[in-house]
């Protein structure tokens, strides 16, 4: 049986407790394989390592560094198929979909971060014959990074190259729920040539390995992706030791549709953003709000192509809709739907489990579901659900749209679909959401600043703003 281990100082290692968790594949709800069930003596030997590794990794000049992340994009596209493979099987998602969303996306993120250090510059702020002054960004220290189960490699890489391009070294833990293709980087990672003790990767459940890392006075910055209730705990424990700290966390994201806009267009889009990765993307657009005029034919193309979706083995090129993370996260799910019968909606599409036959027949699988006739404000409507369940309301007017749109708790993203370029703009702004897309979803440019307005988190990643995450400030002032 598979047997995952930690990463610390270069070398792979067995937990020093010698406990494991199980790992399983949701789609056939089997255990494959074991993963460390880490503890804070891992935890504490892999940020003494990351601090004796800390002055030589910083003192590499940043093109030294990038070109060594560059190497590890190559590595991970040229092992494309076994992580892929990895990540379908740890995660229950399409193995087309791993193939060329997740893994390319790691890569990418990579080859972004391994030249963005390069074109990191500082400010300078000159008082004409009296004072110059300048801005020296220097790596914070040793860092924590954070990630959950739904885009396992994608998100674990999108923390991990930003801080190490920025000269940080990384004690990072990823899901217990999906390690499977981190444990594949560490590997990786050493054939690319990082340092020993620069990247270490510590495996475990929340409250302990990542407990342990969120406390450890080592660390001085923590960038965490996951659900909202974990960010605000995480922000409780690390704020008397000061640490710089970034959210990124849940959405309840709002899909406005203007009579005006190419329906076609709108209507399959909104399949991709309902539904990809069985909905388990935090940017996934879980409220539809359609113009009235346009509501029944919308309603009617979106179910024809929701009830055309395939739900089954991961594995198979035909499938569209793989497995749900967990059992217990079907649960969940399952219970938002017995919830939306009680707030009163009408159940249009899905609702209920799959049963998969061959390999699959114990595995979590989940109908695409569609309601319509909830209340804005009702839980529903309001609370995270995470899976493949969105609703359907018709508005009558702009004002009315936006403000149900900003009526959660939360603001990650929305998505605007019209023709009309000034409301697009108009919208755009009035919204609460740290990224609109208008006629398109998921379209990523790394460069731009992403995350979340309220509850959706804290701080900005991607681009510079990463790097600026990862680095401390120091202004340097020269008489002249
Ligand atoms: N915004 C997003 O991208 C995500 C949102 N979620 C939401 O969160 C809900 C709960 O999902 P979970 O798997 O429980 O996510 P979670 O937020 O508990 O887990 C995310 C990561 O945080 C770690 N973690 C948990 N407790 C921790 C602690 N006390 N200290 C340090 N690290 C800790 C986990 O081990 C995992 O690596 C989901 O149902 C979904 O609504 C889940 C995953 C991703
Ligand atoms: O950076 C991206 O492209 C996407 C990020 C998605 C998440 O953070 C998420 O689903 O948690």
């Amino acid at each position: 049986m598979l047997q995952l281990c930690n990463f610390i100082n270069g070398e792979l290692q067995p937990p020093a407790a010698g406990r494991y968790l199980p790992l399983l594949n949701p789609a056939t709800g089997q255990v494959f394989g074991q993963v460390p069930n880490s503890d804070a003596a891992d935890v504490d030997r892999a940020v003494q390592a990351a601090t004796a590794a800390f002055p030589a990794w910083r003192a590499l000049p940043a093109e030294e560094r990038g070109r060594r992340l560059v190497r590890l994009a190559e590595l991970i596209d040229q092992n494309l198929e076994t992580l892929a493979q990895a990540e379908s099987q740890d995660n229950g998602k399409p193995l087309s979909l791993a193939r060329t969303l997740d893994i390319p996306r790691a890569a990418s993120n990579f080859a972004f971060f391994g030249t963005a250090a390069q074109h990191f510059a500082t400010e300078t702020h000159l008082q004409e014959g009296v004072a110059l002054n300048y801005t020296v960004r220097h790596p914070v220290g040793v860092v924590a990074c954070i990630s959950p189960w739904n885009l396992p490699l994608y998100l674990f890489t999108w923390k991990i190259a930003p801080a190490l391009a920025a000269g940080c070294c990384v004690v990072a833990k990823p899901s217990e729920v999906t390690p499977y293709t981190a444990f594949l980087l560490s590997e990786l990672s050493r054939e690319a040539g990082l340092l020993a003790g620069v990247l270490n990767i510590v495996h475990g459940t929340g409250p302990g390995a990542g407990q342990a890392l969120v406390e450890h006075p080592g660390i001085r910055a923590i960038s965490f992706t996951g659900g909202t209730a974990t960010g605000a705990h995480i922000a409780r424990t690390a704020a008397p030791q000061f640490k710089k700290l970034s959210l990124e966390l849940g959405g309840k994201n709002p899909n406005l549709i203007f009579a005006d806009c190419d329906l076609d267009a709108a209507v399959q889009t909104s399949i991709r953003s309902s539904f990809a990765n069985q909905g388990q993307i935090c940017l996934c657009g879980s409220r539809i709000f359609v113009e009235r005029s346009v509501y029944e034919p919308f309603k009617a193309a979106f179910l024809a192509q929701v009830q055309a979706l395939t739900v089954g083995d991961p594995l198979e090129a035909s499938t569209q809709q793989g497995a749900i993370v967990s059992e217990a996260h079907l649960n969940k799910i399952l219970s938002y739907i017995d919830l939306a019968h009680q707030e009163g909606g009408r159940l249009l599409a899905g609702g209920q489990r799959v049963q998969v036959p061959g390999r699959c027949a114990e595995g979590y699988f989940l109908q695409p579901t569609v309601f319509e006739g909830l209340a804005p404000d009702c839980r529903v409507n309001q609370e995270e659900i995470f899976g493949p369940v969105v609703t359907l309301t018709p508005f009558d007017h702009e004002e009315e749209a936006l403000t149900w749109a900003n009526s959660t708790d939360y603001g990650l993203s929305a998505t605007v679909w019209t023709r009309d370029l000034a409301r697009a703009h108009r919208v755009a702004h009035q919204l609460q959401a740290g990224v609109v897309w208008v006629n398109t979803w998921l379209h990523r440019d790394l460069r731009t600043p992403f995350g979340g307005m309220k509850n959706s988190g804290l701080g900005r990643e991607g681009g510079l703003e990463a790097l600026r995450f990862f680095t401390e400030a120091q202004n340097v002032c020269v008489k002249l």
